[in-house]
């Protein structure tokens, strides 16, 4: 039996959310193992219900189950409200209390897909590579933080044990993928940064089978859109790999694509990278893909099945290659389907 808590949170969210929790519930049929999904409200949608964006509730469910599903959170009807109490501070909150220290992005391109990317085909075709992003330390937490009539300001700080394990993280990643990892960071102008390379390089002896090199973040952000093959692991700080991973999303198509999994030592949770698409919302329009994923990375890290994860990548790609598109990776001229369809294709080509 598998306990999953769903905080679907606002936008697109809960229709994504709703997509993913189909495919669970037919896998669930087809496998027979039991699927208890538990819904809880999180974000502007928990704010209108009970006056708060994350409340004690749900972050207690979040630490009773075996995975959280996430949607995503945020939107114009919350913008104007003070920073602390912003949809997006709940989500910072939640990755802190749970302690979510690595967010894995990966970016990998469908082969179905190559032409929807706004970049040559040549230049996409065969893209794999993995960012783990830190996600609980960096310029997100640091203090001091504030501003005033006339003044901003934030600190981007990190203590050795939060750049150790993530880098070692990347480092064991590696080791089971093509054994190159970069490591991108700001080292010529950020002191934080400097901390951050020398740390990674004295892990690194314990990993003299993987090679390591060090990118400049401008750089980095020009090569991945250059030349993304070249990239297998990348470990980078929380700002960094916020923005990296959003380049990564058109290398393979549409924001709409890509997965999250956000781990730590005891719990897990699972999001979609993109946000609430708010110029989309509630029109069924929204590619469900990357939250479907999503639960395949479920499967992978928390429940330990990957020949799950790999069926659900299968039905993915074979909903792609018979043509199914949503609006956000459809080329001129291809039928658009709607988020719901998208989601009935899946299901399907998962089997019964
Ligand atoms: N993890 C999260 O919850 C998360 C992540 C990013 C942004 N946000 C929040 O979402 C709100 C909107 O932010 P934004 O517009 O900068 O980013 P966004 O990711 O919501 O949208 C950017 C663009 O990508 C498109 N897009 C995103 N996901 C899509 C999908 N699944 N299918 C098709 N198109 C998709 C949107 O329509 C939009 O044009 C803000 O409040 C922001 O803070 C939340
Ligand atoms: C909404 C925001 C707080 C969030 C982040 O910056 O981490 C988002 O952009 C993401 O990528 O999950
Ligand atoms: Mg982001």
């Amino acid at each position: 039996m598998y306990k999953i808590v769903s905080i679907p949170g606002d936008g697109i969210g809960p229709e994504v959310v709703a997509g993913a929790v189909s495919v669970l519930e037919q896998l669930s049929r087809k496998h027979g193992f039991e699927i208890v999904i538990e819904e809880h409200p999180f974000g502007g949608a928990s704010w209108e219900l009970h006056g708060e964006m994350l409340t004690q509730a749900t972050l207690d469910a979040c630490r009773n189950c075996d995975a959280v599903l996430l949607g995503a959170v945020g939107g114009p009807k919350w913008e104007s409200l003070p920073h602390e109490h912003k949809p997006e501070a709940a989500l910072l909150k939640i990755r802190k209390e749970l302690q979510l220290f690595a967010n894995l992005r990966p970016a990998k391109v469908y082969d179905a897909l190559i032409d929807a990317s706004s970049l040559k085909a040549d230049v996409v075709r065969g893209t794999d590579f993995l960012v783990f992003r830190e996600l609980t330390g960096g310029i997100y937490f640091g203090q001091p933080r504030g501003f005033d009539e006339n003044r901003g300001w934030n600190t981007m700080v990190y203590e050795r044990y939060e750049v150790e394990r993530i880098a070692r993280l990347a480092f064991e990643t590696a080791r089971k993928r093509k054994g190159k990892v970069v490591s991108i960071d700001k080292a010529n102008v950020l002191e934080v940064s400097q901390l951050w390379r020398n740390v990674v390089h004295e892990l690194h002896k314990e990993f003299a089978d993987v090679e390591l090199s060090d990118m400049y973040v401008d750089n980095a952000a020009m090569q991945i859109v250059r030349n993304p093959k070249q990239f297998d692991v990348i470990v980078t700080s929380n700002l960094f790999g916020d923005i990296l991973s959003d380049i990564a999303g058109m290398i393979t198509g549409s924001l709409g694509m890509l997965p999250s999994a956000s781990i730590g030592t005891k719990y897990a949770l699972y999001e979609p990278i993109h946000g609430s698409a708010p110029d989309i919302a509630s029109q069924n329009k929204a590619n469900p893909i990357a939250t479907i994923a999503s639960v395949a990375m479920m499967f992978e890290h928390s429940f330990k099945v990957p020949e799950i994860a790999r069926e659900i990548e299968q039905a993915i790609e074979s909903a792609l290659a018979s043509g199914c598109r949503t609006a956000d990776i459809a080329n001129t001229g291809d039928r658009v389907i709607s988020t719901t369809e998208m989601t009935e294709a899946i299901v399907r080509h998962l089997g019964a």
